[in-house]
This record gives C-alpha cells, structure tokens and sequence, in this order.
C-alpha cells in the first residue's frame, strides 16, 4: 500500500539503542498513525520507556532515524525545538511538589512563552476543566492531591502547550479500576476532541481493551506484533501469547458461555 505523505505521527526506522555492551532497541521499525491511540506493551525491563525516552530525544540512538510529526529527531537539539509538538505524562506524574497545581500547568507555558499572567491563569483554568477538574484545585499543593487527581493535572501540564501528540507512561498505574476507567475514558474523550495523537506504555489490559486503536508488542527490542488488540489476541509470538493468554490475563477475559 502506498503511504500517504504526512499520515504518520512518529516513523522509527531501524532503531538501536543500547548502554555499554548492552542492546536494549535492536533495529526496531515502528509507525504511529496520526490521530491514534497505540498502546506498547512488553516485558518489565524490555525498553519501554527507553524506546519513549529516544522518540523525544532524551536518550541517544546508537543507529536508525526517528521522525516525529514530519521531522527528525536529534537527541542533541530537540529539548528545545520540540517545545509544543508533544507533551509527556511520566509514571509517577512528576509534578513539582513546591508549586501549586496552577504553577505546575504553567510551568511548560513559562519555560516557551512570553504570556501575561492574565492569559496564563485563563489557560491553566482552561486545562483544569479538560481533564475534569475544578479551577478551585489550581490552588491545591501536589501533597493535597489524590492518586488520580495528580495524574490529571500531569495530563493537564502535558496539554499546556495544546501538543499534537502525548506521550503517557502507564497512566492508570497506582489507581483503582474506576479511576483507571475513568481516566481511560478522558484519553478517549480528549483524543476525540483534539484530534491528539497517544503514545501509551502500559500494563493494563482494560486500557488496552477498551482505548486503544492498535497495540504494539515489544520483545528482544523488537515490535513483534502491532494491530488492533483482537489481531494480537490471535499472534502466534511466544512471548504475546504468553503475555495476553498467561494465566492472569485468562482470569481478566470472559468465559465462553
Ligand atoms: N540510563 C540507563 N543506563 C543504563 N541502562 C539503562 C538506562 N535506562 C534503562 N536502562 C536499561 O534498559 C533496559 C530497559 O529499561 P526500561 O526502563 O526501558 O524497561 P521497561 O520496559 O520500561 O520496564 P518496566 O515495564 O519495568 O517499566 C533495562 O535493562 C534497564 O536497566
């Protein structure tokens, strides 16, 4: 099939990543539809969050070529350049614990923007209200906050500079299956409406389920398998077999009646 030009959100080719003498990306070619959910999924200590951490230039590439929205990424000059093209949610929400709420959501503003505080406090409100918190809680310390309260203000800061893709680090981690829910509904919900591009690694098999457009599986630094969560249901991979039909995925799926 040929592809259209701009259809991809991120383009990986060939990529290697490794510390010393040990690889951890091992020539791995991956594309991300604009406008998509994909969830990645993969062993504990396979290189989920290197292979994020390389998409947006934290972590040098020993060989291949990453393209994030139309442009190459080089570890060395994206921090600066990338400002706006993506926001990152970290696993443990990450928010500066000496600011408040509202500081934290304008932390991305001020590091990029030269915005009166006016404008600034009209966005940070704005931001609060997309992931369904109350302006009031901009007055809040990370400390006062809820497990799932602070991963909404870290979406939030994420979406501070209105970016075309986000990248979340196992974004329900840590939360109960009602606040996982709900906050897999709001990825849903914000990926609708702002026409956003996810990049999710995650472990939870109802996100993946039920938010994601396509999974990709990783294994010996490697994408194995990548398609809609029935067609990796049906891999023949050892290690995606074994991951989606081990026994504690079997307990999570409904018997055949
Ligand atoms: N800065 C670093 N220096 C050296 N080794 C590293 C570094 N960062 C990651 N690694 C190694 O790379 C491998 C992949 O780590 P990574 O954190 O990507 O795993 P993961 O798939 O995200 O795991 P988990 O699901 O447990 O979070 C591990 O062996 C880890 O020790």
């Amino acid at each position: 099939m040929q592809e259209r030009v701009g259809q991809f959100a991120i383009r990986v080719r060939d990529l290697v990543v490794g510390f010393r003498r040990h690889i951890v990306i091992d020539h791995l070619t991956l594309d991300v539809q604009r406008g998509e959910i994909l969830g990645l999924v993969g062993a504990s200590g396979g290189g989920k969050s290197v292979l994020m951490r390389t998409i947006i230039g934290l972590i040098p590439r020993l060989g291949g070529e990453i393209e994030v929205m139309g442009s190459s990424i080089d570890h060395d000059r994206t921090t600066r350049s990338a400002a706006g093209r993506w926001g990152i949610l970290f696993q443990q929400g990450a928010l500066f614990s000496s600011l408040t709420v509202r500081q934290n959501i304008q932390f991305p503003l001020r590091e990029n923007l030269v915005l009166s505080d006016a404008l600034m406090d009209e966005i940070a409100t704005a931001k609060l209200e997309m992931v369904g918190l109350k302006p009031e809680d901009g007055d809040k310390f990370p400390s006062e906050l809820s497990g799932g309260m602070t991963k909404r203000v870290a979406l939030a800061r994420a979406l501070a500079l209105d970016p075309a893709i986000v990248f979340l680090d196992e974004p329900t981690s840590g939360l109960d299956p009602i606040a996982a829910g709900d906050f897999d509904a709001l990825i849903r919900t914000l990926q609708k409406t702002l026409g956003l591009t996810v990049f999710m690694v995650t472990h939870d098999l109802a996100s993946l389920n039920t938010v994601c457009d396509r999974v990709a599986a990783l294994a010996d630094g490697k994408i194995v398998a990548i398609g809609p969560m029935r067609e990796l249901l049906q891999s023949e991979h050892s290690w995606v077999r074994a991951y989606f039909h081990g026994k504690r995925s079997q307990m999570l799926q409904p018997k055949a009646s």
